[in-house]
């Protein structure tokens, strides 16, 4: 069956459309798609499994490439969190890959990354911006925690190698820090964050401290809400500690709703030397990302 580019189209808008925001993040459904489906274009004859695979085709394709049809792309390419993902797992897994060959295999362009802020303010110049950073060696932990998570729960069905611990992948055997290693590449947020400031102004950012929205998230919430300049609603009626999870978790009138299990995973345990080398070695760009936002996050340095 050749669907035509109005059903494709269809497919990719009742597929997006029919998503449900649930603990967090999106869910989307091949099923409620498929039905909307059979349900616009009831006159045609089709097999129900042979839609199902359509759909999951266009979806695939659309978050590859931006099109909802075979054919010339446009030559821009949706980076969806899976792309993102997709481009960890290679670097994880060849750390020598250059961006050039990255870039081929993934069909990301190199240059997309440098793009974004360009484009979010060609979008709206006067948006405003969240930057929630964590102390940067908790954050490497916990992204070496999610990467191990992912890489288990990826291909249950093949025998996985041990994982390697963060000791060893954050350091060389001869003890020197291993800057490549990319759960430690994206903790240097200076990298980062000045390319942000070239365009947008200062004021137009929040910076949300990680760590103390997740201890009291109540006072960095009401921040944000002054920062967006929204009516303050949030209070500390609307969290209760969950001793199960560990973590403050929301509360309405109706439910009570924790995000979900992968937020939040239990950190492995590091070896205390290993992680005041780190933050040695963190504390000289530390200092960079406090210039950059006028503002010492007071970060240990041992
Ligand atoms: N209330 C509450 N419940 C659960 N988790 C909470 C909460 N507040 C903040 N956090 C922290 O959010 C961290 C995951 O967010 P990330 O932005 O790193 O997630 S992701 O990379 O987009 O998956 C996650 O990091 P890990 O603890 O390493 O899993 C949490 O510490």
């Amino acid at each position: 069956m050749v669907y035509s580019v109005e059903q494709n189209t269809f497919i990719v808008m009742s597929y997006y459309r029919n998503g449900t925001f649930v603990d967090g993040a999106w869910l989307y459904s091949v099923a409620a798609c498929k039905q909307e489906y059979l349900a616009n274009y009831p006159d045609l004859e089709i097999q129900e499994t042979s839609l199902e695979a359509h759909i999951r085709d266009v979806i695939n394709r659309f978050v590859r490439t931006g099109n909802v049809n075979k054919g010339k792309s446009s030559g821009r390419t949706a980076v969806s969190e899976e792309v993102v993902d997709d481009l960890r797992e290679r670097l994880e897994q060849n750390r020598q890959t250059s961006l050039t060959r990255l870039s081929q295999q993934s069909g990301v362009p190199v240059t997309t990354c440098h793009k974004v802020p360009e484009r979010i303010r060609a979008m709206n110049a006067s948006v405003k911006l969240l930057l929630i950073v964590r102390e940067p060696v908790t954050r490497a932990i916990s992204d070496y925690t999610q990467l191990r998570a992912n890489a288990a729960t990826a291909s249950p069905a093949l025998p996985t190698p041990p994982p390697k611990s963060f000791e060893s992948l954050s350091l060389f055997p001869n003890g020197s820090i291993n800057e490549a290693y990319r759960p430690l590449a994206i903790s240097i947020y200076h990298n980062y964050l000045h390319r942000w400031l070239e365009v947008f102004s200062r004021e137009q950012i929040l910076v949300v401290n990680g760590d103390l929205l997740i201890e009291d998230p109540v006072p960095q919430i009401q921040k944000i809400e002054r920062f967006l300049g929204l009516e303050p609603r949030i209070g500390t009626h609307n969290f209760y500690f969950n001793e199960t999870k560990g973590f403050y978790c929301l509360r309405n009138e109706t439910s009570d709703r924790c995000l979900r299990e992968t937020k939040g995973r239990k950190h492995p345990r590091v070896d205390p030397n290993v992680v005041s080398k780190l933050r040695r070695y963190f504390g000289e760009h530390n200092q960079k990302f406090y210039e950059l936002i006028g503002e010492d996050l007071g970060w240990p340095e041992e």
